[in-house]
């Protein structure tokens, strides 16, 4: 009975805020779910696929509730900048504590913290913040006066060695569990990239206790991207002419792009504002100079973003490129159809624009767990997108003699395993792109172990509108739109079968 009146109360509150706040119509699959343990107290676990809309899984429950903070641990600045700014943007109470916030803000944030009855609802920190004895002083003190609601622990794979993006500070966050005790606080952790010995470490690591757990999963792959791999043929003994034969083809296939979208709107497509897209490179000097080669066609506005560009000049590309649709074309061009950032991996996890189509590799990513979180930036207004991925035989065997160099350039107890969890991974991008008998789409579930969190008892969507059709990801991939034999035809430019690793059957 209880039970019942809680469901149905909150339930309207949590629509109310949704839209009220957050300005929104109304939740996404599973969202709802989600929520609802979160602010029954429940320790979770969510692991959904990128753009699903994780971080409003505990900014809710925070603004709902009159009073109480929710701290929210985050690995980057820029991540962290984006999140305050929107929430500031939406009238909540936000605060951060990190390496850019003044003295006097510190001590603003601080002071207010410790007074008894916090106004601020959602407090951000960096992972290192949490590791001082100083911080942690004060949480036990805003614990002690009941006022610290929940944690939450975004981007969670960072937790573990066998994560991409493993941070130290991050393993120390089992102080929580051991520490946030009489109450105890309950643990939300959210990630889009965990393989199952990684969400074993979340679990783990930071002590979630396993009787009392909601586990939250929705597949690892995204329906509405639509996954290709372009195969360069090996040219050992010309690599420029490889080179200019693959910026041929992107080109092309811009060409293409803005053909079919003129097509399709029936206007010229001067007329409409540029298209976003993301070209990620592999060094700083490739992203300057394939920058200004796609420019060199001028429907295309093609700018370099990489951790060499000062920082303000980066914030101002970033910030252009996202409001695409008030574009100025530079004196004498006319308004591109592309406005496309050639990135290194400085521009990935937790980018948020909405309306980015395609997203290229332009060599093989390093590891399938960043492919994912970077092929993961298109599309996130839900509507149809493209991830390209070019993959050539020399890039491949490039990518893995530096793995190994790095691995052996570096002292220390862990460089063994290290490599091996990013030889892992590669061989998950191999596997992807050598592969010519599966749907993309199916084999980034399975890297996922999506199977296993299903028999973990995990809830997922109702799938109530799944396409009908014959192909598992209703023709999203090139596998299923080529078949075998077409992308046997399209594979053999790149080399001879003895070449390939015996990942392809
Ligand atoms: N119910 C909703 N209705 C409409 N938009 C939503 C809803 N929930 C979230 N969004 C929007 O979806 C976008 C993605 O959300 P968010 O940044 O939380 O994604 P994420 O799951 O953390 O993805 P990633 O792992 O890729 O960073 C944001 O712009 C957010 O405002």
């Amino acid at each position: 009975m209880a039970r019942v009146s809680f469901v149905t109360r909150e339930r309207a509150n949590m629509k109310w805020t949704l839209k009220k706040v957050f300005k929104k119509d109304g939740f996404r699959p599973l969202q709802e779910e989600v929520i609802i343990s979160v602010i029954e107290g429940h320790d979770v676990f969510l692991q959904a696929s990128t753009s699903f809309g994780k971080s409003l899984c505990y900014q809710l429950p925070a603004v709902l509730k009159e009073w109480g903070l929710t701290l929210v641990v985050c690995p980057l600045l820029a991540l962290m900048t984006d999140q305050v700014n929107y929430l500031k943007g939406l009238g909540v109470s936000v605060a951060t504590i990190n390496s850019n916030t003044s003295s006097e803000e510190r001590q603003r944030v601080m002071d207010d913290m410790l007074c008894g009855h916090p106004s601020t609802r959602i407090l951000y920190v960096t992972p290192e913040l949490l590791q001082t004895e100083n911080f942690r002083r004060r949480l036990l003190i805003v614990h002690r006066q009941r006022q610290l609601v929940r944690v939450a622990i975004d981007e969670a794979h960072c937790i573990s060695e066998w994560g991409h993006d493993f941070r130290t500070a991050y393993k120390e966050l089992g102080w929580l569990r051991k520490n946030l005790v009489n109450p105890k606080i309950p643990i939300t952790a959210v990630t889009a990239t965990a393989t199952p010995n990684v969400r074993e470490d979340i679990i783990g690591i930071l002590g979630l206790n396993l009787n009392d757990l909601r586990l939250f999963n929705t597949p690892s792959d995204r329906p509405n991207i639509h996954y290709e791999v372009r195969y360069r043929p090996n040219l050992e003994d010309d690599s420029a002419e490889a080179e200019s034969s693959q910026l041929l083809n992107l080109h092309n296939w811009l060409k293409a792009t803005r053909l079919r979208r003129e097509a399709r709107l029936g206007i010229e497509g001067s007329q409409n504002p540029p298209m976003s897209g993301i070209v990620y490179v592999g060094t700083r000097m490739m992203a300057e100079q394939l920058a200004v080669k796609l420019s060199s066609d001028e429907t295309v506005h093609a700018i370099a973003y990489h951790a060499g560009v000062e920082a303000k000049k980066r914030t101002e590309i970033q910030s252009t490129w996202k409001s695409s649709r008030s574009f100025q074309p530079a004196q004498g061009r006319p308004n591109p159809t592309f406005s496309i950032i050639v990135a290194t991996n400085a521009f990935g996890m937790g980018i948020d624009n909405p309306d980015v189509r395609f997203v290229v590799h332009w060599t093989p990513p390093k590891s399938f767990e960043s492919f994912v979180q970077e092929s993961g930036r298109a599309g996130r207004d839900g509507c149809a997108a493209v991830s390209l991925v070019y993959y050539g035989i020399q890039e491949r065997d490039h990518i893995r003699n530096l793995i190994f160099r790095d691995a052996e350039s570096h002292r220390g107890p862990n460089t063994k395993e290290n490599r091996d969890v990013k030889v892992l991974s590669f061989g998950k991008v191999i596997k992807y792109c050598e592969t010519i008998t599966r749907c993309r789409h199916e084999l980034i579930k399975e890297f996922f172990g999506d199977h296993e969190l299903e028999e973990m008892g995990s809830q997922r969507p109702a799938s109530d509108n799944v396409p009908v059709s014959s192909s598992p990801c209703d023709f999203a991939c090139d596998f299923c739109k080529e078949g075998r034999g077409g992308l046997a035809m399209r594979r053999a430019k790149m080399g001879s079968e003895t070449e390939l690793y015996a990942y392809n059957e």
